[in-house]
């Protein structure tokens, strides 16, 4: 178990340009174990940015980062292997099937291929794909499956610190009502859990810590009840709207109706 005290993430006037684009502008964050941080922020904001540096999947950055207290310019990838990832866009080899790719991920991960089986195996069945479905190809998924083979294979080697990139796209209401829970009880055994999602509702009844990106910039990071009291605004989506300025969607679903209409 990780301290307590200690942040398990990090990070320090981190900035980002995309060419001459500035797209992350002095990002400043600590993230402590069993947290639940909803990660929100208007489409193109940097959420999935932020997450992929963290990663080490994208460079140029300025700014510290550390993880685990390890700073993670410094080079060492041994910080990865306590760390789970589910991108947002399903990036899986899907000509494989769900008992290939995760014994093979799991083995990635330093577990021998008979316990990443049995784990694979196990933890399939209990999200409802049983072994009929655990030996064919992936590429026969539904989305949703897809999402949950995704879900397993960033959790086999047990990480302490999972990135969910909107992990519930595609997922039935039972499954989300499971995968909700999942996230509460892993959070509740100290595991440290930061993931961006576009449902406001769920983001507002899990996350314990909530913070709002809007053009590269945190506007907004506290629990919802602390974000509600400062905006006087009711649900997350309110204050999402709010705090983002946000006020044009019916001129702008008019117009575009009208768009539509004109042929
Ligand atoms: N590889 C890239 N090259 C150039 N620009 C990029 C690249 N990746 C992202 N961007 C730009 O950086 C900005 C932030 O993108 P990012 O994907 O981090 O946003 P996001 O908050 O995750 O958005 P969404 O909610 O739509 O997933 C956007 O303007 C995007 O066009």
């Amino acid at each position: 178990m990780l301290n307590a005290e200690q942040p398990v993430l990090s990070i320090r006037n981190l900035s980002m340009n995309y060419g001459d684009k500035p797209v992350l502008k002095n990002i400043d964050m600590e993230v402590y174990p069993g947290q639940i941080i909803g990660y929100i922020g208007p489409n193109g904001a940097g959420k999935s940015t932020t997450v992929k540096i963290m990663l080490g999947l994208v460079e140029g950055y300025t700014g510290d980062i550390s993880l685990f207290g390890k700073r993670i310019s410094d080079g060492d990838w041994e910080y990865k292997r306590n760390i789970g990832y589910v991108p947002e866009v399903i990036d899986i080899y899907d000509n494989l099937t769900a008992s290939e790719y995760l014994t093979f991920v799991g083995e990635l991960y330093g577990l021998s291929w008979s316990t990443a089986n049995m784990k694979a195996k196990r933890l399939m069945h209990i999200l409802g794909l049983g072994e009929e479905v655990y030996d064919k190809a992936i590429s026969s998924y539904s989305k949703g499956m897809k999402q949950k083979v995704m879900l397993i294979s960033s959790l086999l080697h047990n990480p302490d610190l999972l990135f969910l990139d909107e992990p519930l796209s595609g997922l039935d209401a039972n499954s989300v009502m499971i995968v909700k829970e999942l996230m509460s009880q892993l959070a509740a055994q100290g595991k440290t859990i930061f993931y961006s999602s576009h449902i406001m509702d769920v983001v507002e009844k899990i996350s314990n810590r909530i913070v709002l990106l809007h053009e590269g910039r945190i506007v907004a990071d506290g629990t919802f009840e602390s974000l509600k009291h400062h905006s006087q605004e009711g649900t997350l989506e309110q204050i999402f709207t709010q705090m983002t300025g946000f006020h044009e969607h019916a001129a702008i679903a008019e117009e575009f109706v009208s768009i539509v209409q004109e042929v």
